[in-house]
């Protein structure tokens, strides 16, 4: 399977004035715990990292650290990460008939995670990891009053990986382009186009570090796991 992981952002919600994923968490930065788990997942094949040139340096000696045995890319990302994914798609080798897409900063992932959604999007056109909501969710209006509150047994929490037919998803980038449409993940642009995205069970663990909060929380699970 090949594996694109989206690591161009700025990290703007953490506050930091470098790019979050080369942050550290347990003496390893971000972007080098999603790639040990891509590492770890026997189905995965090939890995793109999708990423702005000037973290180049860095990223490549964090690859040379760890000496991954599969063969890895460095693709130019964009200014936004639907941009970025747009790239990717266009960088992955001609034989890829499916793709998975993983944030890097999604750095809690498990090789597990990555093998089951790798062999379930060879049986439909596009998936997502996804866990199921705990709270009550309420829909606001701008002056903060709740219109609804939503039958929770339908709300699920997106997270990556998130995996599609190659073709089917790069012409679902180009209509996005076309009309204009802007999005936070890839299913978002099938379920516009009209196809089928299917939910597989993520992990509650798969949280994407994106708030130093959630650094905290990473540096927790990373500790009990004992990694
Ligand atoms: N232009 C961009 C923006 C984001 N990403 C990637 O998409 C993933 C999810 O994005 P997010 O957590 O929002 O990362 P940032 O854009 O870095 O954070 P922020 O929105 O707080 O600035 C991250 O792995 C990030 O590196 C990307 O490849 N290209
Ligand atoms: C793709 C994603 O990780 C799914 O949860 C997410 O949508 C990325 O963007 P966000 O703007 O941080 O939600």
């Amino acid at each position: 399977m090949y594996l694109l992981i989206p690591a161009a952002g700025s990290g703007k919600r953490m506050g930091s004035n470098r790019n979050k994923l080369l942050l550290e968490v347990r003496s390893q930065t971000i972007i080098a715990w999603t790639l040990k788990a891509a590492a770890a997942a026997s189905t995965i094949q090939w890995i793109g990292i999708i990423s702005q040139p000037t973290d180049w340096p860095d990223f490549k000696a964090i690859l040379a650290d760890l000496q991954l045995t599969k063969p890895v890319e460095l693709i130019i990302g964009g200014s936004t990460r639907q941009e970025s994914v747009y790239n990717g798609l266009q960088a992955l080798p001609t034989a890829a008939e499916q793709v998975l897409i993983h944030d890097g900063a999604r750095c809690l992932v498990t090789p597990n995670l990555l093998n089951s959604c790798a062999q379930a999007i060879r049986q439909c056109p596009g998936l997502i990891a996804a866990v199921p909501v705990k709270d009550t969710i309420k829909v606001v209006d701008e002056n903060g009053i709740i219109q609804s509150t939503p039958d929770r047994q339908q709300l699920w929490a997106a997270q990556t990986p998130q995996g599609f037919n190659v073709k089917l998803l790069k012409q679902c980038h180009a209509e996005g382009v076309s009309q204009g449409w802007e999005v936070t993940d890839d299913a978002a642009l099938f379920e516009r186009c009209g196809i089928e995205v299917r939910i597989v069970e993520g992990e509650e663990t798969n949280l994407k570090v994106t708030t130093p909060q959630d650094l905290a929380i990473a540096e927790f699970i990373l500790t009990n796991r004992g990694s």
